[in-house]
Protein backbone atom coordinates (compact mmCIF):
# COMPACT_ATOMS: atom_id res chain seq x y z
CA UNK A 1 0.00 0.00 0.00
CA UNK A 2 1.60 3.06 -0.67
CA UNK A 3 1.10 5.71 2.11
CA UNK A 4 -0.65 8.82 0.88
CA UNK A 5 1.13 11.96 2.66
CA UNK A 6 -0.65 15.56 3.14
CA UNK A 7 1.50 18.97 1.99
CA UNK A 8 2.78 19.42 5.93
CA UNK A 9 3.77 15.80 5.91
CA UNK A 10 5.14 15.80 1.85
CA UNK A 11 7.10 19.09 3.02
CA UNK A 12 8.70 16.90 6.30
CA UNK A 13 9.94 14.32 3.88
CA UNK A 14 11.57 17.29 2.04
CA UNK A 15 13.12 18.16 4.60
CA UNK A 16 14.12 14.80 6.29
CA UNK A 17 15.36 13.70 2.62
CA UNK A 18 18.10 16.75 3.08
CA UNK A 19 18.77 16.24 6.10
CA UNK A 20 19.39 12.92 6.43
CA UNK A 21 20.43 11.74 2.37
CA UNK A 22 23.48 13.63 0.74
CA UNK A 23 21.34 15.98 -1.34
CA UNK A 24 20.98 19.42 -1.17
CA UNK A 25 17.28 21.39 -1.50
CA UNK A 26 17.98 22.96 -4.60
CA UNK A 27 19.34 19.42 -6.11
CA UNK A 28 16.01 17.64 -4.97
CA UNK A 29 14.51 20.84 -7.10
CA UNK A 30 16.47 19.81 -9.74
CA UNK A 31 15.88 16.20 -9.38
CA UNK A 32 12.32 17.14 -9.38
CA UNK A 33 12.25 19.42 -12.90
CA UNK A 34 14.29 16.73 -14.30
CA UNK A 35 11.11 14.23 -13.54
CA UNK A 36 8.85 16.63 -14.92
CA UNK A 37 10.63 17.36 -17.90
CA UNK A 38 10.96 13.84 -18.43
CA UNK A 39 7.45 13.64 -18.54
CA UNK A 40 6.42 16.21 -20.49
CA UNK A 41 9.34 15.65 -23.03
CA UNK A 42 7.27 11.63 -23.61
CA UNK A 43 3.91 14.08 -24.16
CA UNK A 44 5.04 17.13 -26.09
CA UNK A 45 8.06 15.76 -28.35
CA UNK A 46 7.68 18.83 -30.73
CA UNK A 47 10.68 20.92 -29.74
CA UNK A 48 9.30 23.58 -32.23
CA UNK A 49 6.37 24.22 -30.02
CA UNK A 50 6.63 27.53 -27.83
CA UNK A 51 6.03 27.26 -24.10
CA UNK A 52 4.89 29.60 -22.00
CA UNK A 53 5.99 29.00 -18.18
CA UNK A 54 4.52 30.51 -15.03
CA UNK A 55 6.20 30.75 -11.79
CA UNK A 56 5.66 31.94 -8.95
CA UNK A 57 8.41 32.95 -6.13
CA UNK A 58 7.80 30.00 -3.68
CA UNK A 59 9.56 26.32 -4.85
CA UNK A 60 7.12 25.51 -6.87
CA UNK A 61 7.80 28.44 -9.43
CA UNK A 62 11.53 27.28 -8.67
CA UNK A 63 10.66 24.51 -9.87
CA UNK A 64 8.99 26.41 -13.22
CA UNK A 65 12.75 27.85 -13.07
CA UNK A 66 14.45 24.73 -13.15
CA UNK A 67 12.20 23.32 -16.10
CA UNK A 68 12.42 26.05 -18.18
CA UNK A 69 16.03 25.73 -18.28
CA UNK A 70 15.88 21.70 -18.83
CA UNK A 71 13.29 22.56 -21.85
CA UNK A 72 16.04 24.75 -23.17
CA UNK A 73 18.95 22.30 -23.05
CA UNK A 74 16.17 19.63 -24.67
CA UNK A 75 15.80 21.40 -28.03
CA UNK A 76 12.95 23.89 -27.36
CA UNK A 77 13.87 27.58 -28.53
CA UNK A 78 10.78 29.43 -28.22
CA UNK A 79 10.58 28.95 -23.94
CA UNK A 80 9.09 32.53 -21.99
CA UNK A 81 9.17 32.47 -18.08
CA UNK A 82 6.43 34.81 -16.46
CA UNK A 83 7.52 35.62 -13.31
CA UNK A 84 4.75 36.21 -10.90
CA UNK A 85 5.77 38.94 -8.76
CA UNK A 86 2.55 39.53 -6.73
CA UNK A 87 4.28 38.99 -3.32
CA UNK A 88 7.61 40.32 -2.20
CA UNK A 89 8.42 36.89 -0.52
CA UNK A 90 10.33 34.42 -2.42
CA UNK A 91 12.12 30.95 -1.25
CA UNK A 92 15.35 30.40 -0.98
CA UNK A 93 15.51 27.83 -3.86
CA UNK A 94 13.43 30.13 -6.24
CA UNK A 95 16.22 32.56 -5.86
CA UNK A 96 19.14 30.48 -6.92
CA UNK A 97 17.25 29.16 -10.36
CA UNK A 98 16.31 32.68 -11.16
CA UNK A 99 19.64 34.17 -10.78
CA UNK A 100 21.18 30.70 -12.63
CA UNK A 101 17.76 31.38 -15.62
CA UNK A 102 18.86 35.17 -15.68
CA UNK A 103 22.83 33.77 -16.23
CA UNK A 104 21.10 31.53 -19.38
CA UNK A 105 19.40 32.79 -22.42
CA UNK A 106 15.88 32.30 -21.92
CA UNK A 107 13.19 35.09 -22.10
CA UNK A 108 11.66 36.06 -19.01
CA UNK A 109 8.98 38.36 -18.44
CA UNK A 110 7.91 39.85 -14.71
CA UNK A 111 4.43 40.17 -14.06
CA UNK A 112 3.95 42.46 -11.58
CA UNK A 113 0.00 42.96 -12.35
CA UNK A 114 -3.00 40.66 -13.86
CA UNK A 115 -3.57 43.59 -15.85
CA UNK A 116 0.39 43.37 -17.22
CA UNK A 117 -0.93 39.75 -18.70
CA UNK A 118 -0.54 40.17 -22.45
CA UNK A 119 -2.72 37.79 -24.62
CA UNK A 120 -0.04 34.97 -24.79
CA UNK A 121 0.53 33.20 -27.87
CA UNK A 122 2.60 30.25 -26.84
CA UNK A 123 1.18 26.22 -27.16
CA UNK A 124 1.78 24.94 -24.26
CA UNK A 125 1.57 26.34 -21.27
CA UNK A 126 3.16 25.52 -17.68
CA UNK A 127 1.91 26.46 -14.30
CA UNK A 128 4.28 26.89 -11.35
CA UNK A 129 2.80 29.79 -9.88
CA UNK A 130 1.49 27.76 -6.55
CA UNK A 131 2.15 24.27 -5.43
CA UNK A 132 1.25 22.25 -2.63
CA UNK A 133 1.77 25.57 -0.31
CA UNK A 134 -1.47 27.09 -1.63
CA UNK A 135 -2.85 28.60 1.88
CA UNK A 136 -6.13 29.85 0.60
CA UNK A 137 -8.61 29.99 -2.01
CA UNK A 138 -7.14 32.22 -4.88
CA UNK A 139 -8.24 35.88 -4.96
CA UNK A 140 -7.42 39.17 -5.78
CA UNK A 141 -4.53 39.08 -8.62
CA UNK A 142 -4.28 35.61 -8.37
CA UNK A 143 -7.58 34.73 -9.01
CA UNK A 144 -7.51 36.90 -12.00
CA UNK A 145 -4.12 35.82 -13.87
CA UNK A 146 -5.50 32.34 -13.34
CA UNK A 147 -8.62 33.23 -15.02
CA UNK A 148 -6.83 34.62 -17.76
CA UNK A 149 -5.19 31.82 -18.12
CA UNK A 150 -7.56 29.41 -18.32
CA UNK A 151 -9.33 31.67 -20.73
CA UNK A 152 -6.30 30.71 -23.21
CA UNK A 153 -7.85 27.39 -23.31
CA UNK A 154 -4.18 26.12 -24.43
CA UNK A 155 -3.03 22.62 -22.90
CA UNK A 156 -1.55 23.38 -19.43
CA UNK A 157 0.65 21.16 -17.63
CA UNK A 158 0.90 21.57 -13.89
CA UNK A 159 3.89 21.26 -11.85
CA UNK A 160 3.33 19.29 -8.74
CA UNK A 161 -0.83 20.47 -7.96
CA UNK A 162 -2.78 22.67 -10.30
CA UNK A 163 -2.55 26.65 -8.80
CA UNK A 164 -5.10 26.94 -6.35
CA UNK A 165 -6.10 23.49 -6.11
CA UNK A 166 -6.19 22.01 -2.95
CA UNK A 167 -3.98 18.63 -2.49
CA UNK A 168 -6.33 17.42 0.58
CA UNK A 169 -9.29 18.73 2.03
CA UNK A 170 -12.83 19.77 0.92
CA UNK A 171 -12.96 20.77 -2.65
CA UNK A 172 -15.85 22.99 -3.76
CA UNK A 173 -18.08 23.37 -6.74
CA UNK A 174 -16.68 27.15 -7.17
CA UNK A 175 -13.01 26.20 -8.10
CA UNK A 176 -11.41 29.31 -9.82
CA UNK A 177 -7.92 27.72 -9.81
CA UNK A 178 -5.77 26.04 -12.93
CA UNK A 179 -7.72 23.68 -15.09
CA UNK A 180 -4.93 21.53 -16.31
CA UNK A 181 -4.46 19.20 -18.99
CA UNK A 182 -1.66 17.09 -17.18
CA UNK A 183 -0.72 17.05 -13.86
CA UNK A 184 2.68 15.82 -13.14
CA UNK A 185 2.99 15.10 -9.51
CA UNK A 186 5.63 14.50 -7.26
CA UNK A 187 5.94 11.05 -5.28
CA UNK A 188 2.65 10.40 -4.70
CA UNK A 189 -0.58 11.40 -6.01
CA UNK A 190 -2.15 14.18 -4.19
CA UNK A 191 -5.19 12.71 -2.17
CA UNK A 192 -7.70 15.22 -3.68
CA UNK A 193 -7.14 13.61 -7.20
CA UNK A 194 -9.02 10.43 -5.81
CA UNK A 195 -12.18 13.05 -5.65
CA UNK A 196 -14.61 13.48 -8.74
CA UNK A 197 -14.57 17.54 -8.21
CA UNK A 198 -10.91 17.15 -8.78
CA UNK A 199 -11.78 17.03 -12.55
CA UNK A 200 -12.47 20.43 -12.62
CA UNK A 201 -8.58 20.98 -11.78
CA UNK A 202 -7.03 18.43 -14.05
CA UNK A 203 -7.61 16.18 -16.84
CA UNK A 204 -4.97 13.64 -15.40
CA UNK A 205 -2.22 13.24 -13.59
CA UNK A 206 0.92 11.28 -13.16
CA UNK A 207 3.75 10.64 -10.75
CA UNK A 208 7.02 10.90 -10.67
CA UNK A 209 9.68 9.99 -8.56
CA UNK A 210 11.80 12.88 -7.05
CA UNK A 211 13.84 11.00 -4.56
CA UNK A 212 12.41 11.66 -1.25
CA UNK A 213 12.96 9.30 1.41
CA UNK A 214 10.74 6.31 0.78
CA UNK A 215 11.19 4.77 3.97
CA UNK A 216 10.32 7.92 5.83
CA UNK A 217 7.08 8.65 3.19
CA UNK A 218 5.64 5.30 3.78
CA UNK A 219 6.20 5.23 7.72
CA UNK A 220 4.24 8.63 7.82
CA UNK A 221 0.89 8.00 10.05
CA UNK A 222 -2.05 8.19 7.86
CA UNK A 223 -5.39 7.97 7.09
CA UNK A 224 -5.37 7.14 3.23
CA UNK A 225 -3.21 4.43 1.78
CA UNK A 226 -3.56 3.19 -1.95
CA UNK A 227 -3.61 -0.19 -3.13
CA UNK A 228 -1.26 -1.53 -5.55
CA UNK A 229 -1.26 -4.88 -7.59
CA UNK A 230 1.94 -6.13 -4.92
CA UNK A 231 -0.85 -5.69 -2.29
CA UNK A 232 -3.26 -7.76 -4.22
CA UNK A 233 -1.20 -10.98 -4.87
CA UNK A 234 0.12 -10.90 -0.72
CA UNK A 235 -3.79 -11.42 -0.11
CA UNK A 236 -4.04 -13.91 -2.37
CA UNK A 237 -4.09 -17.38 -1.78
CA UNK A 238 -3.23 -20.03 -4.16
CA UNK A 239 -6.38 -23.14 -4.60
CA UNK A 240 -4.58 -25.67 -2.69
CA UNK A 241 -3.73 -29.59 -3.61
CA UNK A 242 -6.58 -31.80 -2.21
CA UNK A 243 -8.93 -29.04 -1.74
CA UNK A 244 -12.71 -29.79 -2.15
CA UNK A 245 -16.03 -27.16 -3.08
CA UNK A 246 -16.10 -27.37 0.79
CA UNK A 247 -12.86 -25.34 1.14
CA UNK A 248 -14.01 -22.57 -0.51
CA UNK A 249 -17.08 -21.83 1.49
CA UNK A 250 -20.81 -21.80 0.59
CA UNK A 251 -22.25 -18.11 -0.65
CA UNK A 252 -25.66 -16.98 -0.75
CA UNK A 253 -26.93 -14.34 -2.63
CA UNK A 254 -30.26 -13.09 -2.27
CA UNK A 255 -31.18 -10.72 -4.61
CA UNK A 256 -33.33 -10.24 -7.65
CA UNK A 257 -37.09 -9.38 -8.65
CA UNK A 258 -39.21 -10.04 -11.15
CA UNK A 259 -38.04 -7.17 -12.69
CA UNK A 260 -34.34 -7.08 -11.50
CA UNK A 261 -33.53 -10.77 -12.18
CA UNK A 262 -30.66 -9.79 -13.76
CA UNK A 263 -29.16 -8.81 -10.67
CA UNK A 264 -29.19 -11.84 -9.08
CA UNK A 265 -28.02 -13.44 -11.90
CA UNK A 266 -24.87 -11.44 -11.84
CA UNK A 267 -23.92 -11.22 -8.88
CA UNK A 268 -24.02 -15.04 -8.90
CA UNK A 269 -22.39 -15.39 -11.71
CA UNK A 270 -19.27 -13.31 -10.38
CA UNK A 271 -19.36 -15.15 -7.28
CA UNK A 272 -19.10 -18.43 -8.91
CA UNK A 273 -16.16 -16.82 -10.92
CA UNK A 274 -14.41 -15.63 -8.06
CA UNK A 275 -14.04 -19.33 -6.73
CA UNK A 276 -16.48 -19.80 -4.32
CA UNK A 277 -16.85 -23.80 -3.34
CA UNK A 278 -20.76 -23.49 -3.82
CA UNK A 279 -23.33 -20.43 -4.42
CA UNK A 280 -26.51 -20.46 -3.83
CA UNK A 281 -29.51 -18.17 -5.12
CA UNK A 282 -31.93 -16.90 -3.00
CA UNK A 283 -34.32 -15.55 -5.69
CA UNK A 284 -38.07 -15.98 -6.29
CA UNK A 285 -39.81 -18.21 -8.14
CA UNK A 286 -39.54 -16.58 -11.51
CA UNK A 287 -36.12 -16.42 -11.76
CA UNK A 288 -35.58 -20.18 -11.51
CA UNK A 289 -35.51 -21.13 -15.49
CA UNK A 290 -33.49 -18.34 -16.27
CA UNK A 291 -31.30 -19.07 -13.16
CA UNK A 292 -30.59 -22.67 -14.73
CA UNK A 293 -30.39 -22.15 -18.12
CA UNK A 294 -27.56 -19.92 -17.46
CA UNK A 295 -25.83 -20.69 -14.36
CA UNK A 296 -26.56 -24.39 -14.12
CA UNK A 297 -23.48 -24.06 -11.47
CA UNK A 298 -25.76 -22.02 -9.24
CA UNK A 299 -28.09 -23.57 -6.80
CA UNK A 300 -31.28 -22.27 -5.98
CA UNK A 301 -33.43 -21.43 -2.77
CA UNK A 302 -36.91 -20.26 -3.94
CA UNK A 303 -37.83 -16.90 -2.12
CA UNK A 304 -41.30 -16.54 -1.19
CA UNK A 305 -43.00 -13.46 1.03
CA UNK A 306 -42.40 -16.32 4.07
CA UNK A 307 -38.67 -16.77 3.39
CA UNK A 308 -36.44 -16.89 6.35
CA UNK A 309 -33.10 -18.35 6.45
CA UNK A 310 -33.35 -21.34 8.28
CA UNK A 311 -29.70 -22.16 9.30
CA UNK A 312 -27.73 -19.02 8.22
CA UNK A 313 -24.73 -20.40 9.98
CA UNK A 314 -24.45 -23.01 7.01
CA UNK A 315 -23.19 -20.14 4.51
CA UNK A 316 -19.91 -18.88 4.88
CA UNK A 317 -20.86 -15.63 3.48
CA UNK A 318 -24.31 -14.25 2.52
CA UNK A 319 -24.91 -11.35 0.72
CA UNK A 320 -28.27 -9.14 0.30
CA UNK A 321 -29.88 -6.28 -1.95
CA UNK A 322 -28.87 -6.65 -5.31
CA UNK A 323 -32.33 -6.02 -7.32
CA UNK A 324 -34.05 -7.48 -4.32
CA UNK A 325 -36.85 -4.54 -4.53
CA UNK A 326 -38.25 -3.12 -1.52
CA UNK A 327 -41.04 -4.43 0.64
CA UNK A 328 -42.32 -5.10 4.16
CA UNK A 329 -41.11 -9.14 3.72
CA UNK A 330 -37.64 -7.89 2.80
CA UNK A 331 -37.44 -5.60 5.68
CA UNK A 332 -38.52 -8.76 7.91
CA UNK A 333 -35.55 -10.57 6.17
CA UNK A 334 -32.88 -8.23 7.10
CA UNK A 335 -34.12 -8.12 10.11
CA UNK A 336 -33.85 -11.66 10.95
CA UNK A 337 -30.18 -12.06 9.32
CA UNK A 338 -29.28 -9.10 11.37
CA UNK A 339 -30.59 -11.07 14.52
CA UNK A 340 -28.18 -14.11 13.28
CA UNK A 341 -25.48 -11.35 14.20
CA UNK A 342 -23.42 -12.97 10.78
CA UNK A 343 -21.27 -10.30 8.78
CA UNK A 344 -23.09 -10.06 5.54
CA UNK A 345 -22.82 -8.28 2.57
CA UNK A 346 -25.24 -5.44 2.23
CA UNK A 347 -25.92 -3.99 -1.20
CA UNK A 348 -28.62 -1.72 -3.32
CA UNK A 349 -32.44 -2.05 -2.18
CA UNK A 350 -31.20 -3.67 1.18
CA UNK A 351 -29.03 -0.57 1.58
CA UNK A 352 -32.29 1.34 0.79
CA UNK A 353 -34.52 -0.69 3.49
CA UNK A 354 -32.00 0.51 5.52
CA UNK A 355 -32.56 3.88 5.28
CA UNK A 356 -35.52 3.83 5.68
CA UNK A 357 -35.31 2.07 9.58
CA UNK A 358 -32.30 4.19 10.73
CA UNK A 359 -33.07 1.65 13.87
CA UNK A 360 -31.65 -1.42 11.84
CA UNK A 361 -28.75 0.58 10.39
CA UNK A 362 -27.39 0.23 14.61
CA UNK A 363 -27.94 -2.93 14.56
CA UNK A 364 -25.85 -4.39 11.71
CA UNK A 365 -23.69 -7.08 12.35
CA UNK A 366 -20.47 -6.39 13.01
CA UNK A 367 -17.73 -6.86 9.76
CA UNK A 368 -20.79 -6.99 7.76
CA UNK A 369 -19.74 -4.76 4.46
CA UNK A 370 -21.80 -2.13 3.00
CA UNK A 371 -21.32 -1.65 -0.36
CA UNK A 372 -23.04 2.12 -1.42
CA UNK A 373 -22.75 4.64 -4.69
CA UNK A 374 -23.04 7.88 -3.56
CA UNK A 375 -26.71 8.28 -3.84
CA UNK A 376 -27.02 5.22 -1.08
CA UNK A 377 -24.67 6.27 0.89
CA UNK A 378 -26.74 9.76 1.44
CA UNK A 379 -29.63 7.84 1.85
CA UNK A 380 -28.61 6.01 4.44
CA UNK A 381 -26.52 8.49 6.62
CA UNK A 382 -27.99 12.08 5.34
CA UNK A 383 -27.07 14.53 2.31
CA UNK A 384 -24.00 15.55 1.31
CA UNK A 385 -22.57 18.40 -0.71
CA UNK A 386 -18.83 17.58 -1.71
CA UNK A 387 -17.16 14.28 -1.99
CA UNK A 388 -14.25 15.41 1.66
CA UNK A 389 -17.23 15.73 4.22
CA UNK A 390 -18.89 12.29 2.33
CA UNK A 391 -16.03 10.44 2.69
CA UNK A 392 -15.48 11.58 6.83
CA UNK A 393 -18.66 10.34 7.62
CA UNK A 394 -18.03 6.61 5.87
CA UNK A 395 -14.94 6.84 8.37
CA UNK A 396 -16.67 7.40 11.39
CA UNK A 397 -19.52 5.23 10.57
CA UNK A 398 -16.83 2.52 9.80
CA UNK A 399 -15.48 3.06 12.69
CA UNK A 400 -18.51 3.65 14.51
CA UNK A 401 -20.42 0.64 13.34
CA UNK A 402 -17.22 -1.84 13.53
CA UNK A 403 -18.18 -2.46 9.99
CA UNK A 404 -16.44 -2.07 6.08
CA UNK A 405 -17.90 0.64 3.77
CA UNK A 406 -17.34 0.80 0.27
CA UNK A 407 -17.91 4.03 -1.09
CA UNK A 408 -17.92 3.18 -5.21
CA UNK A 409 -16.95 5.47 -7.67
CA UNK A 410 -14.02 5.91 -10.12
CA UNK A 411 -11.98 5.84 -7.47
CA UNK A 412 -13.94 3.10 -4.64
CA UNK A 413 -13.10 3.88 -0.85
CA UNK A 414 -13.00 1.22 1.38
CA UNK A 415 -13.18 2.62 4.34
CA UNK A 416 -12.59 0.15 7.82
CA UNK A 417 -13.36 0.20 11.24
CA UNK A 418 -9.85 0.88 12.32
CA UNK A 419 -10.54 4.10 9.98
CA UNK A 420 -7.97 3.98 7.37
CA UNK A 421 -9.01 4.27 4.16
CA UNK A 422 -7.92 2.10 1.06
CA UNK A 423 -8.23 3.71 -2.16
CA UNK A 424 -9.03 1.28 -5.05
CA UNK A 425 -7.38 2.78 -8.38
CA UNK A 426 -8.60 -0.07 -10.98
CA UNK A 427 -11.76 0.48 -12.86
CA UNK A 428 -12.50 2.78 -16.07
CA UNK A 429 -15.60 4.80 -17.27
CA UNK A 430 -16.07 2.21 -19.47
CA UNK A 431 -17.54 0.24 -16.62
CA UNK A 432 -20.06 2.84 -16.02
CA UNK A 433 -23.34 0.47 -16.96
CA UNK A 434 -26.14 -0.68 -14.56
CA UNK A 435 -25.58 -4.14 -13.04
CA UNK A 436 -21.28 -3.22 -12.57
CA UNK A 437 -22.06 -2.82 -8.45
CA UNK A 438 -24.21 -6.20 -8.73
CA UNK A 439 -20.87 -8.08 -9.88
CA UNK A 440 -18.71 -6.20 -7.30
CA UNK A 441 -20.84 -7.78 -3.98
CA UNK A 442 -21.12 -11.30 -5.74
CA UNK A 443 -17.17 -11.25 -6.33
CA UNK A 444 -17.16 -9.75 -2.37
CA UNK A 445 -19.40 -12.87 -1.06
CA UNK A 446 -17.12 -15.17 -2.92
CA UNK A 447 -14.39 -13.55 -1.43
CA UNK A 448 -15.66 -13.87 2.10
CA UNK A 449 -16.88 -17.40 1.59
CA UNK A 450 -13.06 -18.23 0.87
CA UNK A 451 -12.59 -16.80 4.41
CA UNK A 452 -10.54 -13.57 3.79
CA UNK A 453 -11.54 -10.96 6.19
CA UNK A 454 -14.18 -8.34 5.41
CA UNK A 455 -11.90 -6.00 5.11
CA UNK A 456 -9.31 -8.38 2.71
CA UNK A 457 -12.45 -8.92 0.77
CA UNK A 458 -13.75 -5.28 0.07
CA UNK A 459 -9.95 -4.38 -0.99
CA UNK A 460 -9.41 -7.84 -3.22
CA UNK A 461 -12.63 -7.67 -4.85
CA UNK A 462 -12.39 -3.62 -5.74
CA UNK A 463 -8.90 -4.17 -7.35
CA UNK A 464 -9.79 -7.27 -9.29
CA UNK A 465 -12.75 -5.57 -10.64
CA UNK A 466 -11.52 -2.53 -11.41
CA UNK A 467 -8.59 -4.58 -13.36
CA UNK A 468 -10.74 -6.87 -15.10
CA UNK A 469 -12.78 -3.51 -16.28
CA UNK A 470 -9.66 -2.34 -17.06
CA UNK A 471 -7.87 -5.33 -19.34
CA UNK A 472 -11.76 -5.23 -20.62
CA UNK A 473 -11.61 -1.66 -21.90
CA UNK A 474 -8.46 -2.03 -23.97
CA UNK A 475 -10.12 -2.87 -27.02
CA UNK A 476 -13.76 -1.74 -25.65
CA UNK A 477 -15.73 1.37 -25.75
CA UNK A 478 -18.10 0.05 -22.61
CA UNK A 479 -17.36 -3.21 -20.63
CA UNK A 480 -21.01 -5.19 -19.84
CA UNK A 481 -21.23 -6.31 -16.05
CA UNK A 482 -21.93 -9.98 -17.48
CA UNK A 483 -17.90 -9.81 -19.16
CA UNK A 484 -16.69 -8.90 -16.04
CA UNK A 485 -17.96 -11.28 -14.53
CA UNK A 486 -17.07 -14.05 -17.00
CA UNK A 487 -13.27 -12.34 -16.86
CA UNK A 488 -12.75 -12.31 -13.37
CA UNK A 489 -11.23 -15.59 -12.71
CA UNK A 490 -8.39 -14.87 -15.48
CA UNK A 491 -7.54 -11.40 -13.72
CA UNK A 492 -7.16 -12.96 -11.07
CA UNK A 493 -5.18 -16.10 -12.00
CA UNK A 494 -2.78 -13.45 -13.39
CA UNK A 495 -2.56 -12.06 -9.91
CA UNK A 496 -2.19 -15.47 -7.59
CA UNK A 497 1.06 -16.28 -6.32
N1 LIG B 1 7.76 18.82 -0.91
C1 LIG B 1 8.59 18.30 -1.75
O1 LIG B 1 8.85 17.19 -1.58
C2 LIG B 1 9.15 19.10 -2.86
C3 LIG B 1 8.46 20.19 -3.29
N2 LIG B 1 8.81 20.92 -4.35
C4 LIG B 1 7.92 22.00 -4.83
O2 LIG B 1 7.60 22.87 -3.82
C5 LIG B 1 6.22 23.19 -3.88
C6 LIG B 1 5.79 23.75 -2.58
O3 LIG B 1 6.53 24.92 -2.42
P1 LIG B 1 6.26 26.04 -1.32
O4 LIG B 1 6.04 25.38 -0.02
O5 LIG B 1 7.33 27.04 -1.45
O6 LIG B 1 4.87 26.61 -1.75
P2 LIG B 1 4.29 27.26 -3.09
O7 LIG B 1 5.34 27.43 -4.11
O8 LIG B 1 3.11 26.49 -3.42
O9 LIG B 1 3.76 28.68 -2.56
C7 LIG B 1 4.52 29.48 -1.76
C8 LIG B 1 3.96 30.85 -1.43
O10 LIG B 1 2.65 31.10 -1.87
C9 LIG B 1 1.90 31.74 -0.85
N3 LIG B 1 0.49 31.41 -1.04
C10 LIG B 1 -0.11 30.26 -0.71
N4 LIG B 1 -1.43 30.31 -1.04
C11 LIG B 1 -1.63 31.52 -1.62
C12 LIG B 1 -2.77 32.16 -2.17
N5 LIG B 1 -3.98 31.58 -2.23
N6 LIG B 1 -2.64 33.40 -2.66
C13 LIG B 1 -1.44 34.00 -2.64
N7 LIG B 1 -0.32 33.47 -2.12
C14 LIG B 1 -0.41 32.22 -1.62
C15 LIG B 1 2.51 31.21 0.41
O11 LIG B 1 2.28 32.11 1.48
C16 LIG B 1 3.96 31.08 0.06
O12 LIG B 1 4.64 32.28 0.28
C17 LIG B 1 5.59 21.90 -4.34
O13 LIG B 1 4.31 22.04 -4.88
C18 LIG B 1 6.62 21.46 -5.37
O14 LIG B 1 6.33 22.06 -6.62
C19 LIG B 1 9.98 20.56 -5.16
O15 LIG B 1 10.75 21.69 -5.41
C20 LIG B 1 10.88 19.51 -4.58
C21 LIG B 1 10.43 18.70 -3.46
N1 LIG C 1 -16.10 5.64 -14.14
C1 LIG C 1 -15.87 4.53 -13.43
N2 LIG C 1 -14.62 4.18 -13.14
C2 LIG C 1 -14.37 3.08 -12.39
N3 LIG C 1 -15.32 2.28 -11.90
C3 LIG C 1 -16.58 2.57 -12.16
C4 LIG C 1 -16.93 3.70 -12.94
N4 LIG C 1 -18.28 3.73 -13.02
C5 LIG C 1 -18.74 2.68 -12.32
N5 LIG C 1 -17.72 1.97 -11.80
C6 LIG C 1 -17.81 0.82 -10.89
O1 LIG C 1 -18.99 0.08 -11.17
C7 LIG C 1 -19.72 -0.19 -9.98
C8 LIG C 1 -21.09 0.49 -10.07
O2 LIG C 1 -21.85 0.18 -8.95
P1 LIG C 1 -23.38 0.58 -8.85
O3 LIG C 1 -23.55 2.03 -9.11
O4 LIG C 1 -23.89 0.04 -7.57
O5 LIG C 1 -24.00 -0.20 -10.09
P2 LIG C 1 -25.32 -1.07 -10.24
O6 LIG C 1 -26.23 -0.76 -9.10
O7 LIG C 1 -25.91 -0.68 -11.54
O8 LIG C 1 -24.89 -2.50 -10.25
C9 LIG C 1 -18.86 0.31 -8.83
O9 LIG C 1 -18.07 -0.74 -8.33
C10 LIG C 1 -17.97 1.37 -9.48
O10 LIG C 1 -16.75 1.51 -8.81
Amino acid sequence: MQTLLTSTQMRLADEFTIANKPIASIDLMETAARAFVKVFLRNEFDTNKSVAIFCGKGNNGGDGLAIAHLLLNNGYENIKVYVINFSKKKSADFAINLQRLDESRCKKVVIDRATDFKNIKADIIIDAILGSGLNKALEGEYAELVKQINNLNKKVYSVDVPTGFFAEGRLTADYNGIVAYKTICFQRPKISFFFPESKLATKSYEVVEIGLDEDFVQKQESEFYLVEKKDIEKILKPRENFSHKGTYGHALIIAGNSNTMGAALLSSMACLHTGAGLTTACIPQSGLIALNATLPEVMALPRDEYTRIENPTKYQAIAIGPGLGISAEHERLLESLFAANLPLIIDADALNILSERPDLIEKIPEQSILTPHMKEFDRLFGEHSNWWDRLQTAKNQSVRLKIVIVLKNQYTFVCSPNGKVYINPTGNPAMAQGGMGDVLTGIIAAFVAQKYSSLNAAILACFVHGQTGDQLADDKFVVTASQVAKEISGVIKTMVP
